[in-house]
């Protein structure tokens, strides 16, 4: 992997720094999954990632069975029946009968019982009517039942031998559940990426200790911590390193030899007392530094050795901006996943912005909110700032606003990335 353009000027016009779709690409294509698969109990594989194709090697449901509490008969019975069939048979759900219905004969049959030989068609209850003469039970069905009317077919849901899943998907709750209805107890997937998770600053703490004026509590930490989670990584908190170079150099030598990615947040920029980016250029290579975005401007990806480097900037903002848009998909495809992409959709604005600057890609904090006729809108959170938590708090999504737009308008039709698409809320 080599840089292909490699910006190292903070005073840097926006022009001139590494596009949005540039950084994409870079990321596209110099990455690809560095995980070796592994097989866990689906009890473990929760937004794991597939490492082969799942098949299904029966069918789901296993046998034709009732979808309602109620009457199972032949269907092609009724006309001669005249809808009065002989109660001959009860089967409730997980005894199944091999006992082949008689002619006119019905079945008393319970949601996901198996239909008994002969039976095709299923009344509910609620329309039948339940008849005691001489002795014998009979019960009078409804007409207009559809021949197969509430009777699930064998394989209806997944028949056997079909794919049902993929390598390379993310497992989802219900992913997970079509694989156990197969009846598979374990699942191949690839093995979680380690991530080394690193904060830097000489005024960061942890929350919990007393402060004084100029520390900052490390709520980076959590943050990044819970955006990781949500990708099932295997994550090694490695504190808070001082700005000290001899420091961080020595952690991201040692990091980077036990961890697939070192994910750091903090001292990205060019400050005196920013490190990070020395470090990376003393220590391996740099592919991006400097986008033309806002926020997040800082954001650094190298390698160090075989183990892939993302710098974060340290505003909080940026930090989670740079981790939904760069880092997270990043990290699935390393893990052997899919280059994640945001849900996007257009939604109109329901705010303005009198003057934005060209040149530059700036992704707002926003919430979704109906308006009076029912149409939803983006409301940008008032404050720019880059500090603001507040701002993430409130949002249920970024717009993302391109580098040729200079002003929106309220009623502009804007992007709207909604978080839930990133997997949180
Ligand atoms: N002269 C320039 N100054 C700055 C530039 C620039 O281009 N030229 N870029 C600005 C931008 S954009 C950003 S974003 C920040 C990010 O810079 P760093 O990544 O070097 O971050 P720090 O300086 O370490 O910290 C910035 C800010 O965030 C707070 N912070 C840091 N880590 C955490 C944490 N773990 N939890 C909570 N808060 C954290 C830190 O205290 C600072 O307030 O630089 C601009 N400056
Ligand atoms: O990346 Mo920074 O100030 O744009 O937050």
């Amino acid at each position: 992997m080599t840089g292909k353009r490699l910006l190292d000027d903070c005073f840097l016009h926006d022009r001139d720094r590494l596009r949005h779709h540039e950084a994409l690409e870079i990321l596209r294509s110099r990455l690809s999954a560095v995980a070796k698969s592994e097989t866990v109990p689906l009890e473990a594989c929760l937004e794991r990632v597939l490492a082969e194709d799942v098949m299904a090697p029966r069918n789901v449901p296993l046998a034709d069975n009732s979808a309602v509490d109620g009457y199972a008969f032949r269907h092609a019975d009724f006309d001669e029946a005249g809808g009065f069939f002989r109660l001959e048979q009860r089967i409730a759900a997980g005894h199944a009968t091999d006992a082949t219905l008689a002619p006119w004969g019905a079945a008393r049959i319970f949601t996901g019982a198996v239909m008994p030989p002969g039976a095709d068609t299923v009344a509910m209850q609620e329309d039948c009517e339940p008849h005691d003469q001489d002795g014998q039970k009979f019960v009078i069905v409804p007409q207009g039942l559809k021949k197969g009317a509430n009777c699930r077919l064998a394989g209806e849901d997944v028949a056997e031998g079909t794919t049902i899943l993929s390598a390379g998907q993310r497992l989802r709750p219900q992913d997970i559940a079509a694989i156990a209805s197969t009846g598979q107890a374990e699942v191949s997937v690839y093995r979680k990426l380690n991530v080394a998770l690193v904060s830097t600053g000489d005024e960061l703490r942890r929350p919990g200790n007393l402060i004084t004026v100029g520390d900052v509590y490390d709520s980076n930490h959590f943050l990044l911590k819970g955006l990781c989670d949500t990708l099932a990584l295997e994550v090694t908190d490695l504190g808070i390193l001082k700005d000290d170079p001899g420091l961080v150099e020595a952690t991201l030598t040692k990091a980077a030899k036990d961890h697939d990615v070192i994910l750091t947040t903090g001292g990205a920029s060019r400050g005196e007392e920013d490190h990070m980016l020395t470090a990376l250029d003393r220590l391996g290579t740099r592919h991006m530094w400097q986008l033309a975005i806002k926020p997040g401007r800082p954001m650094m990806f190298g390698t160090i050795g075989d183990c892939v480097f993302l710098g974060l900037p340290g505003n909080p903002v940026a930090a989670m901006v740079c981790f939904l848009l760069y880092a997270r998909p990043v990290m699935s495809v390393l893990g052997g996943g899919a280059f994640l992409e945001p849900q996007a959709f257009k939604v109109p604005a329901a705010f303005e912005v009198a003057k934005k600057k060209p040149d530059r890609r700036e992704f707002y904090r926003a919430s979704l909110r109906q308006g009076a006729d029912g149409t939803p809108a983006a409301h940008k959170f008032a404050r720019d700032g880059s500090g603001l938590i507040t701002g993430l708090r409130e949002a249920d999504g970024l717009v993302e606003i391109p580098e040729d737009v200079t002003a929106v308008k309220r009623g502009d039709l804007v992007t709207f990335l909604p978080f839930s698409g990133f997997g949180i809320r």
